[in-house]
């Protein structure tokens, strides 16, 4: 019999990253390596590092400081105490025939970490899942750059492949609906909003696949000329979990949250959520459940903005109730949903 070349399976799971402390000269620093990545801000160098690490970082990075104290636990950043539940849970769950490691884009634990421990246990592959549901140059794109950057400085390079969207995985949305389900119980809603991240039109305009997508109608289907844009992906997360919980294209309304646009005078996509949630009371609509299906687990983005931002503007709108339905963190349905993914691939 020959000998058999079978080896552990390698899991990088990777999410966008979070400063080591709440603390300004921490916040800086992760600003400063997230907002001169070039994915996420597509000028050229010349501008982008003199613009942003000179100017809009060091004015940004005290308010963030403040608004990640607020968010911080005795456990740290939520993005990052989740990332590693998720990646504690999917290990027991995978068994001993893969090894998952957990890295963040920006900051740590870097991705190179997470990768040489990967590479120290001589796995025969890797399988990168970021943690972005629907792909976007500026977050799946710019892991899977950095990704393909280590890697291809080691001298053997094992099989890669990467998940680069689920925003129509069963077991994604099934999570959605059962964690939506749950307020509905609690409460009733007169409407629903799903809250995306934004990012600037330019960037599904530069994806479009031989100028299918133009910011229009043709986000409504999702298919195969439109399987990475990320509005597109959106609109189709936003239809799957709006079927699962019953509701009809008029019970539901898809925004976009997050913008840097005030400063950059660039389109990004819209509706933006807080100026569609403040003319809601006036029209009757009083009660909202929130979805923020862009994300994976609670961060800023999710617990501050969506959960505090803007049920202040709701409620000084005239709103009653406004409510953020929590992000999957490492709900069972979620853990499994990731172990089916990973075995399918
Ligand atoms: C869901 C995927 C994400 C995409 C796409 C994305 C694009 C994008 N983001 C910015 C600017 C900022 N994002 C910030 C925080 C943040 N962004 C994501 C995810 C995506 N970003 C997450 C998960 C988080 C939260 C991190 C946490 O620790 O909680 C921030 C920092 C927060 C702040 O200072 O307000 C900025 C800035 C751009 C410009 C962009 C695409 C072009
Ligand atoms: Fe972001
Ligand atoms: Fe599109």
């Amino acid at each position: 019999m020959p000998a058999s070349t079978k080896g552990r399976i390698g899991v990088l799971l990777v999410n966008l990253g979070t400063p080591d402390s709440p603390q300004t000269s921490d916040v800086r620093r992760y600003l400063n390596e997230f907002l001169t990545d070039a994915r996420v801000i597509d000028m050229p160098a010349a501008v982008r590092y003199p613009l942003f690490q000179g100017l809009i970082v060091p004015l940004r990075a005290p308010k963030s400081a403040k608004i990640y104290q607020q968010l911080w636990t005795e456990r740290g950043s939520p993005l990052l105490y989740h990332g590693l539940d998720l990646q504690k849970l999917v290990q027991e769950q995978l068994g001993s025939d893969y090894l998952v490691a957990f890295g963040m884009r920006y900051q740590n634990p870097s991705i190179e970490k997470a990768l040489n421990e990967l590479r120290a246990a001589a796995v025969e592959r890797i399988i990168v899942l970021p943690l972005f549901p629907q792909y976007a140059a500026a977050s799946t794109g710019s892991v899977q750059e950095k990704v393909m950057e280590i890697v291809s400085k080691w001298w053997v390079v094992p099989s890669i492949s990467f998940i680069s969207t689920f925003t129509n995985d069963p077991g994604f949305i099934a999570t959605i609906v059962e964690l939506g389900k749950v307020e509905m119980a609690k409460h009733t809603y007169d409407h629903v909003v799903f809250s995306y991240h934004g990012i600037p039109e330019r960037h599904v305009l530069k994806g479009s696949h031989n100028g299918y997508c133009k910011l229009g109608n043709c986000c409504n289907s999702y298919n195969k000329n439109n399987r990475y844009c990320y509005r597109a992906q959106c609109f189709e997360t936003s239809r799957l979990v709006a079927a699962g919980l019953g509701l009809s294209p008029d019970q539901y309304t898809v925004a976009f949250q997050s913008r840097l646009q005030s400063r950059l005078r660039d389109p990004w996509l819209q509706p933006y959520t807080d100026e569609i949630l403040k003319p809601m009371p006036a029209k009757g609509i009083k009660n909202v459940l929130a979805f923020s299906p862009a994300f994976v687990a609670d961060c800023l983005e999710t617990t501050i903005e969506v959960g505090e931002e803007f049920k202040e503007l709701f409620e000084e709108a005239g709103g009653a109730h406004w409510q953020l339905v929590p992000s999957l963190n490492s709900h069972p349905t979620w853990v499994k949903a990731v172990v089916d993914m990973i075995h399918r691939n």
